[in-house]
Order: C-alpha cells, then sequence, then structure tokens
C-alpha cells in the first residue's frame, strides 16, 4: 500500500472557513474524496464504537437474525447486499452489517441491554457526534458552492435528516476458492456526504472518473482519527456533476476488517434539484428534481435485488 493514494486533508475546526471551504470545493471536484481531521468525534469513542460493533458481529448466527434488517435498520447477513447493481453473476457481497437510524423515530433495533449494556449508548452518541460534524460539513460546502452557509438547513435536508450509521464486518477468512473477489462491489454512495472510519485494515478503493474505460482502480490510504468523507449521488445531482459521487469499492481482506460509514441523507421529504449557481443555459440541469425518499426508496430497491 506504499504507493496508495493520499487524499486532500480538510480541517473542520479551522478558523478560516472560506480558505476550507476552497479547499473542501477542489477536492469535490478533483477527487469526491478527502480525509477530514478536527472533526470533534472523540478517539475514545471511536474505539468503543469498533469494539461494540465486534461484539455484536461476534454473537451466534442466530442472535444477529433476531435483529434483522426492518425498515433500514438492523441486521444483514453476509451476502444479502450487492452494492454493484450492475454485476449479475455474483451472489452477494461477503460482508455483514448493521444500520442505526434516525432517533428521533422508534424504529431502531438495538441488542439485549443485558447482553450488551453500553451498546445503545455507544451508538447514540457516536450518532449525534457525526451528525454534527456532517452539519458543520455542509454548511462548509454550503459556502464552497457560492451559498448561504445556512442553505441545506433552509432547504429542509437537515430537519430530521435520514442519518444512518452501518457497522461493517469483511470478514478474513472466506473459503479462498470462492468467487467473490471484492468485499463491497463498485457503488456510489446515495445522499449528501459519507463519513467513513476504518480500523486501519486496508482495501478500500477509488475509481476517479467512471466515464473512462477501462476503469482506473486506486488504494486509499487510511489516515489515522481522520475520517475519510465522500461526496454521495444526491450532492451529485444538486451540483450537476461538479461534485463528483465517485466509484469505489472494498478489496476482500486478508484479515476482519471492521469499518463504520455514516450516511448523511437530508430529510424525506427534501426535493433535490439543481442548484442555480450550478447551471446555465449552456450547462442544463442533466437530472430532474427528486424527492429524497422515493430517491433513496429505488437505490436500497436495487441493492438488495427487491
Ligand atoms: O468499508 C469501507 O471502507 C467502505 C464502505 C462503503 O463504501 C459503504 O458502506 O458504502
Ligand atoms: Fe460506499
Amino acid at each position: 500500500m506504499s504507493d496508495a493514494l493520499q487524499l486532500p486533508v480538510v480541517d473542520l475546526s479551522s478558523p478560516d472557513r472560506f480558505s476550507t471551504a476552497n479547499s473542501i470545493r477542489q477536492a469535490c471536484v478533483d477527487h469526491g474524496f478527502f480525509y477530514l481531521v478536527n472533526h470533534r468525534v472523540g478517539e475514545d469513542l471511536v474505539k468503543k464504537v469498533f469494539e461494540q460493533s465486534n461484539k455484536f458481529f461476534s454473537l451466534p448466527i442466530e442472535d444477529k437474525m433476531k435483529l434483522a434488517r426492518k425498515n433500514y435498520r438492523g441486521y444483514t447477513a453476509l451476502y444479502a447486499e450487492k452494492l454493484d447493481t450492475t454485476y449479475l453473476s455474483t451472489k452477494g457481497d461477503p460482508k455483514e452489517s448493521f444500520y442505526i437510524g434516525p432517533l428521533s423515530d422508534d424504529l431502531n433495533q438495538w441488542p439485549l441491554e443485558e447482553d450488551m449494556p453500553s451498546w445503545r449508548t455507544t451508538m447514540e452518541t457516536y450518532h449525534q457526534k457525526v451528525l454534527s460534524a456532517a452539519t458543520k460539513l455542509l454548511s462548509l460546502i454550503a459556502l464552497s458552492l457560492k451559498l448561504e452557509e445556512d442553505f441545506f438547513v433552509k432547504v429542509g435536508a437537515l430537519t430530521e435528516p435520514m442519518a444512518y450509521i452501518r457497522l461493517l464486518r469483511y470478514p478474513g477468512d472466506l473459503d479462498p476458492s470462492s468467487e467473490e473477489i471484492y468485499g463491497a462491489s463498485a457503488h456510489s454512495d446515495y445522499g449528501t456526504v459519507t463519513l467513513l472510519m476504518t480500523d486501519g485494515v486496508p482495501g478500500l478503493q477509488i475509481c476517479r472518473d467512471k466515464s473512462v474505460q477501462p476503469q482506473v482502480w486506486e488504494d486509499v490510504a487510511s489516515m489515522s482519527g481522520a475520517f475519510v468523507v465522500n461526496i454521495g449521488d444526491m450532492m451529485e445531482r444538486w451540483t450537476n456533476c461538479l461534485f463528483r459521487s465517485t466509484l469505489h469499492r472494498v478489496l476482500r481482506p486478508r484479515q476482519d476488517r471492521y469499518s463504520v460509514a455514516f450516511f448523511t441523507n437530508p430529510n424525506k421529504d427534501c426535493i433535490v434539484e439543481c442548484l442555480k449557481s450550478c447551471c446555465s443555459e449552456s450547462c442544463l440541469p442533466r437530472f430532474p428534481p427528486i424527492k429524497c425518499l422515493d430517491y433513496l426508496e429505488e437505490r436500497v430497491r436495487l441493492t438488495y435485488g427487491l
């Protein structure tokens, strides 16, 4: 991994907001991916989330299946998801995951308190902290697009946003002869921004230009303590492809790999439509306006082959 790609670094706590906004713009135009540092999500909390995640995935499969995914929350077993929906031959991705959605409703599923006493509070705290980092980041993204800082607040995106934690485990001990090469097959994320933490085991790759064939894939180096942030498809639609929703995938690891993704999707009724600053007579909107929930439901349906 010595020649792995180093991404641009964005400092979320820098007092110079305009210069930070400029570096975000550059990173989103060039890569659609960057490292986020000084995000104020404590190291101890991140460590606890990985410990609790490890503990949950170590449970017997029967126990995990008691919390099987409902209403987009809960456990998905190995091979349940196929992120590359264009790839017809494989059975699904060899990873297991657990989703925790907005804390404001009662739809989340939690392991029994007596089995995992600090699970729920750890995940709830992480949800709140990362959402607040994402909210701050979105205000800088608004600035970077020459919009008012509170643009995403004003369009309702941040009123009860559909924000999800996805805990992930990619097993390292799969049958070496099995056909899957990828732990997570090639995909782009659906929402505005994703904030990813990993345990440092390599595997993440990005394809910077999805229109060039054959595709060129580059390894992404992890940076201890930093989030790897990437732009999702709704932000790509908002910016009329100025900001890229970059294709990425995860190679099947040689040892167990754990990661925690945080997907920031707008409020379910928020309309995502081309920003005025991103279109002109010579650069027409490439996508029609969509309602966030309709768009997400369609993407999730394809991922699960429903
Ligand atoms: O596990 C990773 O490093 C990436 C996960 C990912 O891309 C996703 O869950 O959308
Ligand atoms: Fe992803």
